[in-house]
């Protein structure tokens, strides 16, 4: 994203209209400052009062006033038009990255790149509020160069001067300020934790006492004194650039007189103009800070953009291939982390599952059962291999749509209150009745407005995890251990009838599963050791002793 990306949400049309608008507001208050200047010359020289400049004042300062109005509220659509649009971006960009570079990027620096798209969604209006004060400027300097042509140089000068000290004082301060984004992104990481097992938290005091103490308040007592120091050195600078205002005042009324013979009326027109002058030239000096944290902030939603891969699978509602056989993997490899030395690797020669059977997936923790489903359902792309279906190769794009066919519950799934499914979970969808019934949920199975009622065991969330997967109506079924939590009872029932039930369905069903009492129901067991398939053995030879 660049600077000028954020204008893009608006025509040029409309920027030149408010630019336009912005340099009428400039002139107007610029004749409101001529006028009173004028009309207290008269008040000095004694000249007969012009009535005119009643009107002319009523005049100016209506279009003015109605000129900053429109002014106003352009920036506020603005601002709010850009915010919107960042965080659309952002979630847009989420949405369509590799899984892989997702887990890799992790939660807290996505909090923060959208805590980020506040600062940034300023820049414009920063931009133009600038550009508006530098036009009040301008034309000031040009009535003050009017009214004393040395008078004009030397202020000129010194208002530099003091602009430039500002300047520097400023930069100093950016570095620590990313400092402060780097323990932000670390507190959220801590924050998060605390906040999503704080069920963990709460039963042990060590750690309770640890995540506190040696993280969540160490990290809070830093912030606090890099930000004091740093807030305290932005204040004294703020403090320095409005005292240099009285600097300037002392001049103009002491020194000027004395070195160049300015007349009463010409300091006096100096200084309401130098008044004048503190409101927009505050703008210019306080949007120096701001764009320090605008680059910051702007930096930091690139980098983040950059490390989420744009992912090859296509976001589709419609399934491809569904009529498929069977599915083969040959030479597929996948290490995590690229190519860091002792990644873990998984390496599959030749595999090739089968619609019309039930197939069980095993072996020890850490032999790369979650790592095989994460590729097999397009989450991660493998670093080589070729991969068929019903025997024509397809290449990684045909595969993650193909990939659209599957519904998952993941181990640690999650069940989703909204219906973003768009089932049919009104009391006329039989088939969903028929599954709640079936699935032993009829009694705590609730819908309110379109919601489900989430609040269930573990066990109770699994099972309505499953009719959800069913009522999705894919060809095939994946589950990663979802038959831990479940009673003995629903286990018994899941394994003697409804997998079965799956089958029969023409599905696929494939079950990540540790429960050696029931590797005889399935028609295949892979089991998986070191990143590799270590056994594949079907239903005949099902004397299998894990
Ligand atoms: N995101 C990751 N980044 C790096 N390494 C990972 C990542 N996820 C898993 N691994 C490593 O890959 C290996 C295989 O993990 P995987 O989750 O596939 O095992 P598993 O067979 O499903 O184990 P379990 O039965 O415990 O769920 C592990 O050694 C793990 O350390």
């Amino acid at each position: 994203m660049k600077l000028l990306d954020l204008f893009k949400s608006r025509s040029r049309y409309f920027y030149a209209i408010v630019y336009v608008v912005s340099i009428i507001s400039s002139v107007a208050n610029i004749g409101l400052l001529i006028l009173i200047n004028d009309i207290i010359r008269q008040q000095y020289t004694g000249e007969h009062f012009n009535v005119n400049y009643i009107a002319s004042f009523i005049g100016l300062l209506v279009v003015s006033f109605a000129t900053s109005a429109y002014f106003q509220r352009s920036l506020v659509s603005i601002t709010n038009e850009i915010m919107c649009e960042m965080e659309l971006s952002i979630i847009q960009k989420v949405r369509k990255a590799t899984y892989a570079s997702f887990e890799k990027l992790g939660y807290e620096k996505l909090y923060s790149a959208f805590a980020d798209t506040q600062i940034v969604s300023n820049i414009p209006g920063a931009i133009i509020n600038v550009f508006t004060a530098v036009i009040t400027i301008v034309c000031a300097l040009v009535y003050i160069f009017f009214t004393s042509p040395m008078s004009g140089v030397f202020l000129f000068v010194l208002m530099i001067l003091f602009l430039v000290i500002y300047i520097v004082n400023d930069s100093k301060n950016a570095q620590n300020m990313e400092e402060v984004r780097d323990l932000q992104d670390e507190y959220y990481g801590h924050l998060r934790e605390f906040l999503m097992a704080f069920r963990q938290i709460k039963i042990s005091g060590i750690r309770n006492n640890a995540i506190y103490n040696k993280h969540l308040l160490r990290n809070r007592n830093d912030t606090k004194q890099i930000k004091t120091r740093l807030y305290q050195k932005y204040a004294i600078n703020e403090l320095f650039g409005t005292y240099s205002w009285f600097l300037l005042l002392g001049v103009v009324i002491f020194i000027l007189p004395w070195l160049l013979g300015i007349t009463i009326i010409q300091v006096t027109t100096l200084v309401t103009t130098i008044i004048f002058l503190i409101a927009p030239l505050g703008k210019v000096m306080t949007f120096i800070p701001s764009y320090n944290r605008f680059k910051i902030a702007i930096n930091r939603i690139n980098r983040i953009e950059k490390l989420l891969i744009v992912d090859a699978k296509p976001i589709l509602e419609k399934t491809v291939h569904d009529s498929f056989q069977t599915i083969r993997f040959e030479n597929i490899s996948y290490q995590y982390g690229g190519n860091e030395q002792g990644a873990f690797t998984l390496r599959i020669p030749e595999l090739t599952l089968n619609r019309n059977e039930i197939t069980f997936i095993t072996g020890g923790n850490g032999s790369g059962k979650t790592t095989f489903i994460n590729i097999l359902t397009g989450l991660y792309r493998p670093d080589s291999g070729r991969i068929f279906i019903d025997d024509n190769e397809i290449d990684w794009q045909q595969y993650a749509q193909f990939c659209n066919n599957m519904s998952v519950i993941f181990s640690d799934h999650h069940l989703f209150r909204h219906n973003y499914d768009e089932h049919d979970l009104s009391e006329a969808n039989t088939e969903l009745h028929r599954l709640v019934k079936k699935k032993n949920l009829e009694k705590v199975f609730k819908v309110d407005s379109n919601k489900i009622d989430v609040n269930l065991s573990k066990g109770q969330q699994k099972r309505t995890a499953l009719i959800l997967s069913l009522l999705e109506e894919k060809s095939m079924v994946i589950l990663d251990e979802w038959a831990a939590e479940q009673d003995p009872f629903n286990k018994n029932e899941f394994y003697s009838q409804w997998i079965f039930d799956i089958k029969s369905s023409g599905r696929m069903l494939l079950a990540i599963t540790h429960d050696d009492e029931h590797y005889a129901k399935a028609d295949r067991i892979i089991k998986f050791k070191n990143g590799g398939v270590a056994e594949d053995i079907r239903n005949q030879e099902l004397s299998y002793d894990c």
